[in-house]
């Protein structure tokens, strides 16, 4: 399957990528937000326009020759997916989510819903809500060792989630064959907003080839 690197990176080079990719992002980021908020007038949009198009000349001025980051394992046993839409580094729409897994297995992430993710007025997309949940049953999933796509995912919205500080967690439920089986919920100071099940599902190219077990033992790092 293409996409999927292995890299030899030492610590200290990954460090100063890390920073530079998480500046770049947060910096887009703020400008995501300050475009949908902003009132200002045409010439002051053509101004900023103009600056921000010198600063994406910048960065075409070196790029990655495919048209995507992938899946990259380090030899230290790390993992990056920084294009990742919900967790990658370096990917300004991912919110992003730093995922932490506790020994009892739960995954969880504490993150801020800004302005760039309303669907109904106030509150949180809900197409945006079953990425986030799609990504944390499915990391929980991989860190429990049973790592799949996502087959099916079933979602049930209780109620509206407000924008602003939003927490997601999730669990391995149980493995059945090539599907694991994974439930989490997103809540915010309101109580629970959504619930889901997802099945995840080993599939057939990675059972055959043995690249399951690459997955299950890199750590993930965004
Ligand atoms: C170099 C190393 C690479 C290793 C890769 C390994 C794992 C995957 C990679 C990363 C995962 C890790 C973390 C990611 C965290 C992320 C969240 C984001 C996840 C996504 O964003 S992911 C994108 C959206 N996702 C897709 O893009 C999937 C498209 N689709 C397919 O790729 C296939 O369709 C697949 C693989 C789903 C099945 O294909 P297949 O050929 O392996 O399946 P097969 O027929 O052998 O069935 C085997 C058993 O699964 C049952 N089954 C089949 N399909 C089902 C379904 N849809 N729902 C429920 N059960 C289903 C059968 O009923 C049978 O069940 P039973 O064994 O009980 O009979």
């Amino acid at each position: 399957m293409s996409g999927y690197f292995t890299e030899d990176i030492g610590a200290q080079e990954l460090q100063e990528r890390t920073a530079v990719a998480t500046d770049i992002a947060e910096a887009v980021r703020t400008l995501i937000a300050d475009t949908v908020l902003t009132e200002v007038d045409a010439s002051a949009a053509a101004t900023a326009i103009e600056h921000i198009e010198a600063a994406a000349e910048i960065l075409r001025s070196r790029q990655l020759p495919d048209d995507s980051f992938g899946v990259r394992f380090n030899t230290d046993g790390t993992k990056r997916t920084w294009g990742n839409a919900v967790i990658g580094t370096r990917n300004p729409i991912a919110p992003p989510l730093d995922v932490v897994f506790d020994d009892d297995g739960l995954a969880w992430a504490e993150f801020e819903m800004g302005p760039a993710y309303e669907g109904p007025a106030g509150l949180v997309h809900g197409g945006i809500l079953a990425a986030i949940l799609d990504q944390i049953l499915g990391s929980a999933a991989e860190h429990a060792g049973a790592p799949g796509m996502t087959g099916t995912l079933t979602i049930r919205y209780r109620q509206g989630t407000k924008l602003g500080k939003v927490r997601a967690e999730a669990r391995l439920d149980r493995v059945e064959g090539v599907k694991s089986i994974a439930v989490g919920r997103i809540s915010t100071a309101e109580g629970t907003t959504a619930e889901a099940e997802g099945i995840f599902i080993l599939p057939r190219w990675a059972r055959e080839s043995g690249a399951a077990d690459k997955i299950r033992k890199a750590l993930s790092d965004g």
